[in-house]
């Protein structure tokens, strides 16, 4: 048994879901579930659709309409019998949310961005499965809300991993010995049956769960890149593929911010020992990334970056030190403010920390300055090399000037900014 994981850039358009036929198609169809997101990058236009809602905008309208025809030329490129009753079973998906958009925005945002977002993976499946079934790849659409389980914190719902598994066992081996499973990333459901979701970008995680429920020999992720490279070619030339990769690194790499894999997804596979692939669903026949219990480290060293850090430093004003009882008072306003630390270091009387900026900072270095002195600098980098050397830290930090540097003995990790010419 398999778990393949397709996410919004391999369903982008037709030609993606027809690719993702030949390669499901290529593996036999047989002990395979499939885990989609929504097409392209149509969960972050669900979130204009939602903010507009929440805001009362006139746009609603048009932005509905806007993802509605869409999906219906998606349809109509894919399925010639108008017959078919795809086009009746995603019209019904979408009159759910046009039901909800029709009444006034009167409960909590965060629950109403779930029910209005996951609209995007409940279409898309829906869409891939009926598509698979007319070229004869008998598949069963699975509703994930029935299987994960969360509770409702809502926009970043916690799995309640013993319902999750009992739901899972019970229903889909049996499923699964019929035909192939096509499933939702990134979407659960809570014990009063509502939609929850994951985070962004957790369909990762979504099909690391199904993985770890059902104990398969392995998880394969499609992307668009050959595997997980030494640094994210969007932001680097001459990056090479790391062949293979053990469970230690790969969460060490994607806690640091790589992307290309969402950082919850590994722990459920390192527990259960399930092998993760990463691979291309441009050049299917490459042997992508393995991503196992091996004891090697990294071949070669890695770069993560990130854009839009703030530098924010930290003072007590009576000039006491930032010992424990300071420590812990400051982590208490990141953790009520839900800001995630990316890098910190401290001295004797300063405490520094590099965060994403967000519109939660505002409310962060209010709540900080109410007790410390506070001074931030924002619109830098932080570049996180793992298995660093001399030459690559040079590497990085030509034309820029180093705000902080913080090395372990893997990692090191630096804040900074373009030099300003004089
Ligand atoms: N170390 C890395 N190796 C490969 N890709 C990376 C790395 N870090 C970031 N990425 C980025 O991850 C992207 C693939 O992930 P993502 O866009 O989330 O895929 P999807 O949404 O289709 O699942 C790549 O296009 C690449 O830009
Ligand atoms: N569609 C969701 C979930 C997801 O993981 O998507 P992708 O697999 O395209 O990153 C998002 O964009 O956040």
């Amino acid at each position: 048994m398999q778990v393949f994981k397709f996410g919004g850039a391999s369903v982008k358009d037709i030609e993606g879901i027809k690719n993702l036929t030949k390669i499901v198609q290529s593996h036999g169809t047989n002990q395979i579930l499939i885990v989609i997101s929504a097409m392209g990058k149509m969960t972050n236009r669900l979130e204009d659709l939602t903010k507009a809602y929440v805001k009362g905008d006139e746009n609603c309208h048009a932005i509905f309409e806007e993802i509605k025809a869409f999906h219906f030329d998606v349809l109509n490129a894919l399925f010639e019998d108008h017959q078919n009753p795809i086009f009746n079973e995603v019209a019904n998906t979408f009159v759910e949310i046009e039901w909800l958009l029709e009444e006034e925005a009167s409960d909590p945002a965060d629950y109403l961005y779930d029910q209005i977002v996951s609209i995007g993976e409940m279409v898309s499946t829906k869409i891939v499965a009926a598509y698979l079934n007319q070229v004869g790849v008998f598949t069963i659409w699975v509703d994930a809300r029935n299987y994960i389980q969360t509770d409702n914190n809502y926009k970043d719902a916690n799995v309640n991993w013993e319902k999750t598994e009992h739901e899972i066992q019970k229903h889909l081996p049996s499923f699964l010995d019929k035909g192939i499973v096509v499933t939702q990333g990134f979407v659960g459901g809570t014990s009063e049956n509502f939609t929850s979701t994951l985070g962004r970008e957790g369909s990762d995680y979504s099909a690391a769960i199904f993985s770890a429920c059902l104990n398969v020999e392995s998880l394969t992720i499609w992307k668009d890149v050959p595997g997980v490279l030494n640094a994210d070619p969007k932001w680097f030339d001459e990056t090479e593929k790391i062949d293979q990769l053990s469970y230690h690194d790969a969460i060490e790499l994607t806690y640091y911010g790589a992307t290309v894999i969402h950082p919850k997804t590994i722990k459920p596979l390192q527990n259960k020992g399930i092998p993760l692939f990463v691979r291309s669903f441009i050049t299917p026949e490459g042997e992508g990334t393995k991503i196992s219990n091996v004891n090697i480290p990294l071949p070669i060293p890695s770069f993560i970056f990130k854009v839009n850090q703030v530098l924010i430093s930290i003072f007590p004003r009576d000039y006491s030190f930032i010992i424990e009882k300071n420590l812990s008072n400051i982590f208490s306003l990141f953790h009520k403010n839900k800001v995630k630390v990316n890098t910190m270091l401290n001295s004797a009387l300063s405490f520094s920390v590099s965060v994403d900026d967000s519109d939660k900072i505002d409310a962060l270095l209010k709540d900080l300055s109410e007790t410390y002195k506070v001074k931030y600098n924002k619109g830098l980098e932080l570049v996180t090399i793992r298995y660093y050397n001399q030459n690559t830290i040079d590497r990085v930090i030509i034309d820029k000037t180093v705000l902080l540097e913080v090395k372990s003995r893997h990692t090191c990790q630096i804040v900074m900014r373009d030099k300003v010419s004089s």
